[in-house]
């Protein structure tokens, strides 16, 4: 499903984020990658959907070669990936039913589809009554159910989601671990950078540390390991 193999990542200005990553992650892993701040989280979910390009290695994702990938094929690559960010990242000038859909008028799916399909994601992260809303009619937590129904509504391979409740309570965090949950247990891969201690040590999935750009840790039913 994502194949690293051997990956640095050093930015322009000599920052060194990633350094010799190996890692396989296999179709249904709920994955979290934990670790100090700087460490290399985000770079790690970035390369994943070609935001960034790694300065050495090999990454295949979905079976597609990422490294050498041509930027007209960049969009092929994010059509099999659902990507939710800490910030939501919703249109402000489109309704919650139009941000949903729009993810599906870009690929062209017919009329009716786009509505059968956006209703049945709506009703899984369970916001059916908000479809004519604005993004800044909701909560941050109900954002992020939209950002969510966004992300999972193209029925994608892989959910990547960089600090998905950093900005929630813990009690609305949970609510959202929860729409994770069911949509792994779907089949879907989900990988999650967080600082999300109580999350992590309750739910036992997958966990990698990584420090100073390298993976210390890689636990089959982990826990965060670090102080808050
Ligand atoms: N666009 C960039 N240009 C230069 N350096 C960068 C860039 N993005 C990240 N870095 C550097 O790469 C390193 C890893 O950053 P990254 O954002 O991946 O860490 P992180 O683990 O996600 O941190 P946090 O938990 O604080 O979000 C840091 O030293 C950071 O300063």
């Amino acid at each position: 499903m994502i194949h690293m193999t051997g990956i640095s990542k050093v930015y322009k200005n000599g920052s060194v984020a990633l350094s010799d990553i190996s890692i396989d992650i296999e179709k249904g892993d709920f994955l979290f990658v934990v670790g100090p701040s700087g460490a290399g989280k985000s770079t790690f979910i970035k390369l994943i959907f070609r935001e960034e390009l790694p300065t050495k290695g090999q990454l295949v994702v979905n079976g597609r070669n990422v490294t050498n990938m041509p930027l007209s094929e960049i969009p092929y690559l994010r059509r099999g990936l659902g990507i939710v960010f800490q910030d939501y990242r919703l249109l402000p000038e489109k309704t919650v039913y139009e941000n949903v859909a729009f993810a599906m008028r870009v690929i062209e799916a017919p009329r009716r589809e786009i509505q059968k399909r956006v209703n049945s994601v709506m009703d899984l992260v369970g916001l059916k009554d908000k479809f004519r809303c604005f993004p800044n009619q909701l909560s941050g937590g109900e954002q992020q159910r939209v950002a969510i129904a966004r992300a999972i509504v193209n029925n994608p391979v892989v959910v990547i989601a960089d600090e998905p409740t950093g900005n929630l309570d813990p009690e609305t965090s949970w609510d959202i671990m929860r729409i994770f949950e069911r949509i792994n247990k779907s089949g879907t891969t989900i990988v999650m950078a967080t600082h999300d201690k109580t999350i992590v040590d309750a739910m036992r999935k997958r966990v990698i540390a990584i420090e100073r750009g390298r993976i210390v840790r890689d636990q089959v039913k982990g826990v965060y390991g670090y102080e808050d």
